[in-house]
């Protein structure tokens, strides 16, 4: 649905400010129906990225294809046309405070020329799509955040479109509320068929959402894949901070302060042990302590849910030497358990 090839885009230089790169050899897809995440740190280019997706920036070198057309080489009305396939959901809503709910929805179907009765049609059930039949008559300011972004939600599919682009929608919300946004926009996707390429700060969001996610930094895309498994082994350094705070990616404090990379004589190794797929839920402890005699210590860990396949990880140290640790380690990759040394404490 949704192709960059080889994208670039530089903002030109003005008289008080030099040029700036924003994104440079971006590629990346969005297939159709997959839900795909774009994640970085700020300043890392994910805006431009969306703006040239929807064709308010132009790219400065490579192609930008959403559903097949180089939207950068399209004449103003046919980019109009691809614009009406395309929903928007922002951060702030975006919504007319003037407007009920039902004209906030509306509003895109009469600019588009549609007639009153066909726009009634077309967003009663949009009403009821979102849960906000009752509140058709009632004005933004009489909502809750969550059913602001339901409204956008609504407004956005008003004209049918084929691709939504989520700009931090979920990231004014708390986190219940967070929840059934993301469940609405989920069940959107697959009983719609909708295309959904959102940008986040949120991991919570991409991990319960995204099908796959691209991390960008610097302009760049440095790491990209299915969202299980970017989040279960995340290899580039930005990755492994933005995942930080995600339940079991990082070895508990009060542990951390004691870590050292040198193996000093009596030093425990720290291993980091990951769960995932089918044989998260193994008896791996009972084969350590029992067929391999290691006395464990555990320092942490955390069992949770990403892109809906169990995984876990665990915190663990012990006495060994390196035959013992090289031991441990074939035992676990020989029950398909991935394991890192982090490090060493005494
Ligand atoms: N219109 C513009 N003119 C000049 N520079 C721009 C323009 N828009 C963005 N930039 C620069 O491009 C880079 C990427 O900005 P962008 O807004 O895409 O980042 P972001 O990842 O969305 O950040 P945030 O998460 O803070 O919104 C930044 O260095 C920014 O200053």
């Amino acid at each position: 649905m949704v192709r960059l090839e080889g994208v670039g885009k530089v903002f030109p230089a003005t008289r008080k400010s030099s040029a700036v790169t924003a994104l440079s050899s971006i590629d990346l897809s969005a297939p159709k129906g997959s839900i795909t995440a774009i994640i970085g740190r700020s300043g890392a280019g994910k805006s431009t990225l969306i703006r040239l997706v929807n064709g308010l920036e132009r790219p400065s070198s490579g192609r930008v294809l959403v559903d097949g057309e180089d939207i950068a080489q399209l004449p103003e009305d046919r980019l109009r046309h691809i614009r009406r396939s395309i929903g928007m959901i922002f951060q702030h809503f975006n919504l007319l405070s003037s407007r009920t709910v039902f004209d906030n929805i509306a509003l895109p179907l009469e600019i588009g020329g549609m007639a009153r009765k066909e726009i009634a049609e077309r967003v009663t059930p949009l009403l009821e799509l979102v849960g906000l039949a009752d509140k058709r008559d009632r004005y933004p300011a009489e909502l809750s955040g969550g059913q602001k972004q339901r409204v956008g939600i609504a407004r956005a599919l008003a004209t049918r479109p084929k691709l939504l682009l989520s700009d931090e929608a979920t990231s004014a919300l708390d986190p219940e509320t967070t929840q059934s946004v993301l469940e609405l926009l989920k069940r959107i996707n697959s009983e719609l068929g909708l295309t959904i390429l959102l940008i986040t700060h949120e991991m919570e969001v991409v991990k319960s959402i995204a099908d796959n996610v691209a991390v960008i930094d610097g302009g760049k895309i440095v790491e990209r894949g299915s969202t299980f498994d970017v989040f279960t082994h995340p290899q580039h350094h930005t990755t492994k901070v933005l995942l930080s705070g995600v339940p079991g990616m990082q070895l508990p404090a009060y542990a951390q302060a004691h870590l050292s990379q040198e193996r000093r004589e009596g030093a425990e190794v720290v291993l980091r042990i990951v769960f995932s797929g089918p044989h998260a839920t193994d008896p791996v402890l009972s084969r350590l302590t029992g067929e391999l005699g290691v006395s464990l210590n555990i320092l942490g860990g955390a069992v949770d849910e990403i892109a809906g396949k169990p995984f876990g990880t665990l915190f663990v140290s012990f006495l060994a030497d390196e035959a013992r640790l090289e031991r441990v380690r074939s035992t676990l990759a020989g029950l398909n358990l991935t394991t890192e040394v982090l490090g060493y404490v005494a």
